[in-house]
């Protein structure tokens, strides 16, 4: 059952706890778990990504097993149905599209003192895209992590799964991959996929940023990483958090509450409401639609320890608990968003507005990257974008006029922090010094 809380109990402390889910005790473990595989894959290559495959994803794989074939490409376009392939492609181009839309230019400025300063970006040379495949397939991840890397002018990407049942790869995220024209991909899951992308084997290259969500072992991984590579940001279990006043709709905010939890028993889901009404008719909706379920089970165990409907005293006092939480999902089933909540908004991942804008659209169709940050994060991350696959250089050139302008500055800053060759490097332009 849904817990129902007011804003007078301890709210604060209950929406950190949730938001805090991914850094517990209880993780704690997990991130040792995190730390062995990540060595023995950086020592043993190969040999321990297939040792741990066989650990924690049951298949027993040869090395040569490892790279997914062309002709399992053509055979998952038998498996899947027309109308996929046609969702598919809309997405790419929506997803394309919004990608597209002011794509960080290179620039240079020349100014009247013969100074020329500017940005060149340049895309990394590799990047690793995680696509989950633990409890769900997730066709959409490849296209939401494949199409900025190529708008970013990416040359290598290098795409990982885990492998389910008899070694195979969903079908659904092979046509996606093709639907892009990648061609690296490697059936290896989890922090074992995540070591061999930031390490390199001999099968698997060693790349320069992993971008794409995971569960908490694929996060810790990305965390623990980071640094050998870069990466995009940590998306983990999935969250919303809906603010909702008496306009909502309980049927439609319970149907987005469950589509969150259902991916992860770690996943969170979090109502924020002004009308003690609306909260009640939420809880039963949620237990009515939770029957005959397909994933009852763990969407139970994520609202269990990790859903939350709290009545809220007025939508400004939602707003600001939604700061603290940073959740990667937000909703605003409001009355009139824009002007209501939105001003009030400073930290969430996507941002969903109106009754008619499930989140779902955004996991999809809309453009916009899935791909958030996730336990707060959102503080100081961004979503997936071309920018996370690009790096600038600062651009710098100074005519001799413009260097002796400056060499007294520069002389005097050289000074104060004891770096004469700094000062000397300069004068020696300067004063025409050999
Ligand atoms: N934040 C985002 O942008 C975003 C987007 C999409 C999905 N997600 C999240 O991605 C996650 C997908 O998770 P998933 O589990 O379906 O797939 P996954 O691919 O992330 O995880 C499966 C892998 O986890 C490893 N694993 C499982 N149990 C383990 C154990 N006990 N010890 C060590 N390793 C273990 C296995 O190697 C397996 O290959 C969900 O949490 C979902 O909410 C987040
Ligand atoms: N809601 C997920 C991000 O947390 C993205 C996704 C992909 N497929 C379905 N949902
Ligand atoms: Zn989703």
């Amino acid at each position: 059952m849904l817990r129902i809380i007011t804003q007078q109990a301890d709210v604060r402390s209950e929406l950190q706890r949730i938001c805090d889910r991914t850094n517990d005790e209880q993780v704690l473990h997990k991130e040792a778990t995190v730390r062995e595989v990540l060595q023995a894959v950086k020592r043993q290559g190969d040999k321990a990504v297939l040792h741990y495959t066989a650990e924690f994803d049951h298949q027993i794989l040869k090395p040569e097993e490892l790279r997914v074939t062309g002709s399992e490409i053509d055979a998952a376009y038998q498996q899947v149905s027309k109308q996929l392939v046609e969702a598919i492609r809309l997405a790419c181009r929506q997803i394309e599209a919004f990608h597209r839309q002011r794509v960080p230019k290179s620039w240079v400025h020349f100014d009247d003192d013969e100074v020329v300063l500017g940005k060149r970006y340049t895309p990394v040379d590799r990047a690793g895209i995680y696509v989950p495949g633990g409890r769900a397939a997730y066709p959409s991840t490849v296209l939401m992590n494949a199409i900025p890397a190529q708008v970013a002018g990416v040359r290598r990407i290098i795409m990982v799964t885990p492998p389910g049942a008899s070694k195979t790869i969903y079908p659904a995220v092979l046509v996606a991959a093709q639907e892009v024209g990648l061609q690296e991909i490697y059936r290896v899951g989890g922090a074992q996929a995540i070591a061999a992308l930031a390490y390199g084997t001999k099968t698997i290259p060693k790349v320069d940023v992993i971008t794409g969500p995971g569960n908490i072992y694929v996060t810790l991984a990305k965390k623990l990483v980071y640094g050998t590579v870069g990466i995009d940001s940590l998306a983990g279990p999935s969250e919303v958090l809906i603010i909702a006043d008496e306009t909502a709709n309980p049927v439609h905010v319970a149907a987005d509450m469950l589509a969150q939890a259902e991916h992860d028993p770690m996943a969170a889901a979090i109502l924020l409401t002004t009308d003690p009404a609306l909260a009640k008719n939420v809880q039963v909706a949620v237990e009515r639609q939770l029957v005959d379920h397909p994933r009852r089970t763990l969407t139970e165990k994520a609202l269990a320890h990790y859903g939350l409907i709290v009545i809220v005293e007025s939508l400004q006092a939602a707003a600001e608990l939604s700061n603290e939480f940073a959740p990667e999902h937000l909703e605003l089933e409001v009355e009139d968003p824009w002007e209501k909540v939105l001003p009030f908004i400073r930290h969430a991942g996507a941002i969903f507005l109106g009754h008619s804008t499930p989140e779902a659209v955004g996991d999809y169709i809309a453009g916009p990257n899935h791909t958030l940050p996730t336990s707060g994060t959102a503080r100081y991350a961004s979503p997936l974008g071309v920018e996370t696959f690009l790096k600038h250089s600062s651009i710098i050139q100074y005519s001799q006029t413009a260097l002796e302008k400056v060499a007294g500055a520069i002389d005097a800053l050289a000074a104060a922090e004891g770096l004469p060759s700094h000062a000397d490097s300069v004068r020696r332009r300067v004063q025409k010094e050999e």
